[in-house]
């Protein structure tokens, strides 16, 4: 099993659950906390020692051992990092001991089994909050990215509903933002979706400072787009904000880890994160709510009043520990993650373009003009049918938008916010380049591209009349053409 995964770096895997060589650091853990603790020290511990004859069976093996490099081994290759990003190994390591024989509710305080989980809970949010620049306290631990966008956002517009109505965002926000600003429309706020600029995608900011009012709560930006790789100009947002003392939320479920950032240094005041992007386990996340100048958010969910109330639920301890390690390693790995993802990328753009005409990079990002995320790549393929060209590539993961709406056959609404045309986006290819990704991975999906661009292209008579040097604005269609 172990020999399909692509050593890590400096690692050396020596167990079948793969440890790294560079252990997570262990200075805000006690010593023999299973929070810090390794296998090898596990086997020799009376409290851990069932749990190393445990055998991990080969079906069982994370998404990580098993997609990546595949490509070529009847696996499709994995190129979906923006829809989720495979579990690092180390991440599983730091996990295990917690599903295993730590299972006590962080929240029993009587007892080692509940206090040992709260210290992994503890150190989780530390490491979380170092990697934003954040207080741990200013950590709030949820299920993820969507339920963070809908706490941050619905939780401010209500908490300060006496004195402010209004709010600002973006056409090209997550799903689960705009749903949360028509629900908030519904209960009698207005709400501001700001267009963005043609190709780049990004937000202007005289239209934003325009649609600021003393009534305005809250401000909320999407820091890396999941389509397009657009990175806002959030530090600038921040200020603008701050100035009309209106609180600045962004969703970062794309930004953490990957790209450096400091929650002060950009003025933010709430941000939303998502463990599974950054190879984290799914179903966690967080909000970071800042403390000085202290925003106040009235919580979505009712009970026990955990995350100071934020947040009622017993917390999910051992998805905790591996999200909290997931950031600890992006930390870590944030420079050579960088330099192997834009290498990939730049190598898929490039033999892209020197093989297949006519194609269009979408949303100016993919590091294109710096503006962009380099691991998004969004391109349209001129003259191909997008569901066509899915189907031919079914060896290969790709998406045509965001996962939430792959399933719809309507364009993307981020691309035609662009003033991408309908016939483009329907030609258009999200392409995600993470941690794992193989140079193989690349190859493969270059040769597909080329393969089969070509093959639909020959089957499209609109193609044939741009090769035969017709002019297409000049044709008077019958009917509307698609
Ligand atoms: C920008 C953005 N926001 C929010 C989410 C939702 O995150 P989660 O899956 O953690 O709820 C995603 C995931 O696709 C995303 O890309
Ligand atoms: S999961 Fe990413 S768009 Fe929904």
């Amino acid at each position: 099993m172990l020999s399909l995964l692509r050593p890590l770096r400096s690692s050396s895997l020596r167990s079948p659950l793969a440890r790294s060589a560079r252990p997570l650091s262990s200075k805000d853990g006690a010593s023999d906390s299973p929070t810090t603790m390794t296998f090898e020290k596990m086997a020799t511990d009376k409290r851990y020692q069932a749990t190393t004859d445990i055998h991990v069976p080969e079906t069982a093996a994370p998404q990580a051992f098993s997609i990546q490099g595949e490509a070529l081994a009847g696996k499709p290759a994995y190129l979906d990092a923006q829809a989720t990003t495979p579990l690092d190994p180390r991440v599983l390591d730091h996990m295990l001991p917690h599903l295993l024989t730590g299972y006590g509710n962080p929240h029993s305080r009587t007892h080692e089994y509940g206090w040992d989980s709260e210290k992994a809970v503890e150190l989780a949010r530390g490491q979380v909050g170092r990697l934003i620049g954040a207080d741990a306290k200013e950590v709030t631990f949820t299920s993820g990215a969507t339920e963070s966008n809908n706490m941050a956002i619905k939780g401010v517009a209500r908490f300060y509903k006496k004195r402010k109505d209004h709010i600002i965002t973006t056409q090209t926000e997550h799903k689960c933002v705009l749903d949360s600003c028509r629900v908030l429309e519904q209960e009698g706020f207005k709400v501001t979706y700001l267009p963005v600029q043609e190709q780049t995608g990004l937000v202007d900011l005289e239209e934003l400072e325009a649609a600021l009012t003393p009534q305005t709560s809250l401000v909320s930006v999407m820091a890396v787009n999941n389509e397009i790789g657009t990175i806002q100009p959030l530090k600038e947002i921040g200020a603008l904000c701050r100035a009309n003392k209106t609180f600045f939320h962004t969703d970062a479920a794309q930004m953490i880890g990957k790209v450096e950032l400091d929650v002060h240094d950009l003025n933010i005041d709430l941000m939303s994160m998502s463990s599974h992007k950054v190879y984290g386990p799914k179903g966690v996340g967080a909000l970071y709510v800042r403390r000085r100048p202290r925003v106040r958010l009235e919580a979505q969910m009712s009970g026990g009043g955990q995350e100071r109330g934020l947040r009622s639920g017993t917390l999910p301890h051992p998805i905790i520990a591996g999200f909290g390690a997931a950031c600890e390693l992006a930390g870590q790995e944030l420079a050579h993650d960088h330099e192997h993802i834009s290498r990939l990328a730049n190598k898929l753009k490039t033999e892209i373009h020197a093989r297949i005409p006519q194609v269009v990079v979408n949303g100016g990002a993919g590091g294109v003009d710096g503006n962009g995320y380099i691991g998004c790549v969004n391109m349209s393929f001129a003259y191909v049918e997008g569901e066509s060209l899915l189907m031919a590539l079914k060896n290969v993961a790709v998406s045509s938008g965001s996962a939430c709406t792959s399933a719809s056959l309507e364009p993307s609404y981020v691309l035609r916010a662009l003033g991408v045309g309908d016939e483009l986006a329907h030609s258009s290819l999200r392409f995600g380049i993470g941690r794992f990704t193989t140079e193989q991975e690349i190859d493969f999906v270059v040769d597909l591209l080329d393969q089969h661009v070509t093959r639909l292209r020959e089957m499209s008579p609109l193609w044939e009349m741009v090769q035969e040097g017709i002019d297409l604005s000049t044709i008077k269609w019958s009917q509307d053409a698609h």
